[in-house]
């Protein structure tokens, strides 16, 4: 099935000496000069990209494929980057264009998709959020986006991950595609959509590109390795080696115009153009030859080979610069106009739209992976019988009023931990999905993160919950008044939120899950040292006291023992005349600069302070293009 033609304008991408070199890095402390040269990633770049071509970008690794596909598409290029040329849209340069992204889209090498979610809730959550329309017409943009990706079959099929069996490599493709076209862009970035796919599927997602680019849409995708089918189906053919372009046009005459470069550039009959590009393209093949070189006589230096290269690289480059094939980035494609602002308006969604959207979505995730939900209910269960087993009946003497403490204790550091295990995967798992679409303008920043702070309450409740009533009654805590088993609840709930609220600001900061667990233990046990259990308070250096301001278990812990013990009358206070108590005072010894009110204060407003802090982080972190 054929795409129909772009409901917007066709365009044509045109960009003129561009250039993008590292910024050397000043020695610090003194100055010096630059450690290091400042290396040039693209050199000179120029060319035109017309309505109805489908742009492949060829080169070895490191040839600045990705940074000029992220420079053209206007993604956020690294900080440690200068970057200098000229990108004009239909003739009107991009910095002085509003909504560019509303025109185009980028198809990122992975497929950052929810796994929980089909293939049609994946289409239709992002037609709800950008396409332009009634709901009736969203749907049948969904609807028209599944016929024409061919994905009919697996429209009902979860997209599937590490704990779902769900579509396949190049449905999944297939369907990152299709959530980009949901806003019928006529400029399409795709970055090496082939990596992962069997030959076949390949070929057949680079059908789709060339379907697409046949409709009048504009597509550039840098290819890793393609097929000799799939380079037939190319269109315009760049070829990047050395951050230089050593040919760009048709790619049905880049094997003669490197035949006429030379014998030894001859593409060999019967073989894959694009292997053999690769081939006199890639230092690794240079090496080769001159091994086998040097095999008959004098070997070469690493940097004799590395020189040889270069010049091997620049004499493509001056060849083409001479070619006619050079692409002639200054033409424009007949009937092209310049864009207007009507052109470029958005769809924009209230904000409680938005959050509802994301609330079904995090609720359907949950309900869909269940296992997640036994696992925490088990460890909670578990977790409750151990302190069942530690601490069974305590009771009034001494030994009890100790046990009695530790428990307050372990209770508050275990629901804190179960708390912080839970929340700390929440934010880097989801991340990608997170930065895709937010930049993508589909949500704010603030809808994404109250769906997640709402979806996560049932757990914030339950989890304190559950274990509280496992064991308060089996312990043998204070029921001298009825309110004080609830407020125990309550003051748990507290506690695992303020805990969460910590967790979520480290989530939130490191990218890397398995950086932000091994982490967490150091940022999280001092506060623990500061409780109250382990040193007196008065004990704590000076320099460190205020850090104790800053313990949600400290105020957590104050406030279970003065729920506790107030009002309790316990064996050791009063001892019996017959027994060799020695007179206990549990709150006496205990150092509680707060009230129990106060401390419960303390816990919410961490829960807020740190809540807010962590939105601001995201907000902070969600800035990934220009
Ligand atoms: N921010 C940066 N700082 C320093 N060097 C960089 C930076 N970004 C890219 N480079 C360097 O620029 C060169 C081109 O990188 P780029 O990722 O564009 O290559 P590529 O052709 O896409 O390679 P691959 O196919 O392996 O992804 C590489 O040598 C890379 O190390």
């Amino acid at each position: 099935m054929s795409f129909p033609p772009p409901t917007k304008k066709k365009i044509q991408l045109t960009f003129e000496d561009v250039v993008i070199k590292t910024i050397p890095q000043q020695r610090k402390c003194c100055k010096k000069g630059p450690v290091e040269q400042s290396k040039v990633i693209l050199n000179n770049v120029s060319g035109a990209v017309k309505p109805g071509q489908f742009l492949a970008i060829i080169g070895a690794s490191g040839a600045g494929k990705t940074t000029l596909l992220n420079y053209l598409s206007g993604r956020q290029i690294s900080q440690n980057l200068d970057k200098q040329g000229k990108i004009t849209v239909n003739g009107v340069e991009r910095s002085q264009m509003k909504g560019f992204s509303a025109l185009s889209a980028y198809v990122q090498q992975d497929d950052i998709l929810f796994q929980t979610m089909t293939v049609r809730e994946c289409l239709e959550f992002a037609a709800k959020l950008k396409y332009k329309g009634t709901l009736q017409q969203q749907l049948q943009r969904v609807d028209d986006i599944i016929k024409e990706l061919r994905l009919n079959k697996c429209q009902n099929t979860k997209i599937g991950g590490p704990l779902i069996k769900g579509v396949s490599g190049g449905e999944r493709k297939r369907c990152s595609i299709g959530v980009e076209l949901i806003t019928d862009p006529s400029l399409i970035f795709l970055d090496e959509p082939t990596t992962g796919l069997d030959s076949f599927t390949a070929t057949s997602v680079c059908e789709t590109l060339g379907e697409l680019a046949a409709s009048g849409r504009t597509v550039i995708s840098t290819i890793h390795q393609p097929n000799s089918d799939i380079f037939e189906i190319f269109d315009q053919l760049m070829l990047l080696a050395q951050g230089k372009i050593i040919y760009f046009n048709k790619a049905s005459l880049a094997v003669d115009h490197f035949a006429g470069l030379g014998d030894k550039f001859r593409c060999p009959e019967l073989s894959n153009p694009a292997d053999h590009f690769m081939t006199i393209m890639s230092i690794e093949s240079h090496e080769v030859e001159e091994d086998l070189e040097g095999d008959r006589g004098v070997r070469k230096t690493p940097a004799q080979i590395q020189e040889e290269y270069s010049e091997r690289i620049k004499y493509f480059h001056d060849s083409y610069q001479k070619s006619p094939l050079k692409n002639d980035h200054k033409s424009a494609y007949p009937g092209i106009e310049p864009i207007a602002d009507s052109d470029v308006s958005q769809n924009h969604v209230g904000w409680c739209y938005q959050l509802g959207l994301l609330l079904k979505r995090n609720f359907l995730n949950t309900l869909r992976l269940p296992q997640t939900s036994y696992v925490k209910l088990i460890v909670t269960i578990i977790t409750a019988i151990f302190t069942i087993i530690l601490f069974q009946n305590c009771d009034g003497t001494i030994q009890g009023v100790q046990n009695r403490n530790g428990a307050l204790f372990f209770m508050t550091m275990t629901i804190a931990f179960n708390s912080i295990q839970n929340i700390i995967l929440i934010f880097p798992d989801e991340r990608p999905v997170f930065l895709r679409e937010v930049n993508n303008n589909m949500y704010s920043v603030s809808a994404y993160f109250f769906g997640k702070v709402i979806a996560e309450l049932p757990a914030s409740l339950l989890t304190p919950i559950i274990y509280g009533c496992i064991v308060y009654y089996a312990i043998g805590l204070s029921t001298v008044f009825a309110w004080k088993f609830p407020l125990y609840l309550a003051l748990m709930v507290l506690i695992y939120s303020a805990a969460g609220s910590y967790a979520l600001i480290i989530s939130t900061l490191f990218a890397d899950k398995q950086l932000a667990v091994t982490l967490t233990p150091v940022l999280i046990i001092p506060f623990m040292l500061f409780a109250g259990f382990f040193v007196n308070q008065n004990n704590i250096p000076i320099w460190l006291i205020e850090f104790q301001y800053l313990s949600f278990f400290k105020y957590g812990y104050q406030a279970l023992m003065l729920n506790e013990y107030t009002d309790l009358q316990l064996e050791c206070m009063n001892p019996p005349a017959d027994k060799l108590y020695e007179k206990c005072d549990p709150l006496g010894d205990f150092d509680s600069p707060q009230t129990l009110g106060e401390s419960a204060i303390a816990l919410g407003a961490m829960y807020i302070g740190c809540y807010c802090l962590a939105l601001i982080c995201m907000k902070l972190l969600s800035r990934k293009y220009d």
